[in-house]
């Protein structure tokens, strides 16, 4: 007899890179209540940051790559979920009673959707037979920065798409803004994400009383109370898939694949302190808003056995957190990057230049290798 008996809600978290996705998981996993939680991460590229990162308590974690920056429908979902369900019906991993997969942040979730909710997809096999029979959409979490939402939502059609989506929207990094000035900045955020979204719940993360734990309960998940673009969306998604297809470039979905760039930069030399800071000075204040995400993992010379995550979001750094040893077999300081209209040539170039102390080299770099200010662009 399986060992799954009850139907297992999958919670899918998205939202736009450096929304605060990870940190909301961790923070729910660290708890009591989330520990028997399986965790899907699907991560962009060779290089995995959250992977390392993330922790999960008794429960199990899985990493599914995407070759494609902008979407899901590679990322074979339902493969996944079929693992997990072998490995619990194998022994090999205990049962848990929620998964949560937590997509890329330019993800566009209508594949991920259309793979979870019954029927939307045709079974291929067996193995979507028993993922239909053992697992069930049960809800859309979708974090959104204050900081940064306002001016993601404006220029990055993914992020209003995984606000459309969502039947829960988390208002993050409120706790960055207690002046008045910014509350009623959140406050017209608010109003912007009930229009675009009038069904989801629209939660403070850091609001008072606002129990972590609630955000990620098991709903009924159903797409027809969230409009008729939502529908429409789904059901392009899988006219495109039936074709074999892959919707960026075709339907003006993910307009922004073609100048949306993603390099690693790696080290195996640890970093002069003041050297890593000037690199991500020169680099935040010239690349601003085209530097859409940076994270990675860094040592400084003064403690090569102790890395620091590094955070950046557009023009935002966040403090680096130091961690008591390398997270894994992989030693090397790397940091990954998600640009949008930058290429890795110069920002190479820079880091090089850092990494071997040359500040004379840095200040040429920045002027003359075209890391000045985002020229203006027709929309
Ligand atoms: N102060 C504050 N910082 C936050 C909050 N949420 C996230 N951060 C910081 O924002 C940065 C990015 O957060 P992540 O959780 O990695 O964001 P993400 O959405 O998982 O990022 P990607 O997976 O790259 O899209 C990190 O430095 C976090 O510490 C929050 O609510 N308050």
């Amino acid at each position: 007899m399986s060992k799954i008996t009850q139907k297992i809600p999958v919670i899918v978290l998205t939202g736009f890179l450096g929304s605060g996705k990870s940190t909301l998981l961790q923070d729910l996993l660290s708890r009591e209540n989330g520990q028997d939680t399986a965790v899907i991460i699907n991560e962009f590229g060779e290089v995995p940051i959250d992977h390392d990162l993330v922790r999960v308590g008794r429960g199990e974690l899985m990493r599914t790559s995407t070759g494609c920056l902008c979407c899901t429908a590679g990322s074979d979902v339902r493969g996944t979920l079929y693992e997990l369900y072998e490995a619990v019906e194998s022994g090999d991993v205990a049962p848990f009673s929620r998964v949560i997969i937590e997509t890329t942040g330019l993800a566009d979730p209508a594949p991920l959707v259309n793979q979870l909710v019954a029927g939307a997809m045709p079974a291929m096999g067996l193995r979507d037979h028993v993922v239909a029979r053992h697992f069930v959409l049960a809800g859309v979490v979708t974090t959104v920065d204050i900081i940064t939402g306002e001016i993601t939502l404006e220029n990055h059609f993914e992020a209003a798409k995984q606000v459309a989506f969502a039947d829960r929207i988390v208002l993050t990094k409120t706790d960055l803004a207690q002046d008045p000035a910014s509350k009623r900045d959140i406050d017209l955020l608010a109003e912007g994400l009930r229009q675009l979204n009038p069904a989801a719940e629209l939660i403070d993360r850091h609001g008072e009383g606002v129990d972590l734990d609630s955000l990620f309960v098991p709903r009924n998940y159903q797409p027809a109370s969230l409009g008729e673009d939502v529908l429409g969306w789904l059901a392009m998604d899988q006219a495109v898939s039936a074709e074999g297809g892959h919707v960026h470039g075709k339907s003006g979905l993910s307009r922004h694949a073609a100048r949306v760039n993603s390099f690693v930069l790696t080290s195996d030399t640890p970093f002069a302190e003041a050297n890593y800071k000037r690199f991500m000075e020169v680099l935040v204040k010239a690349a601003g808003p085209r530097l859409l995400r940076v994270k990675g993992l860094i040592a400084l010379e003064d403690a090569p056995d102790r890395p620091l995550v590094i955070h950046a979001v557009q023009h935002a750094v966040f403090p680096a957190v130091q961690l008591e040893a390398w997270p894994s077999e992989d030693h090397r300081g790397r940091l990954v990057f998600i640009t949008d209209e930058l290429e890795e040539k110069p920002v190479r170039e820079l880091f090089e230049a850092v990494l071997v102390g040359r500040p004379s080299a840095m200040e040429r770099l920045r002027n003359a290798i075209g890391l000045g200010p985002k020229p203006t662009r027709d929309a």
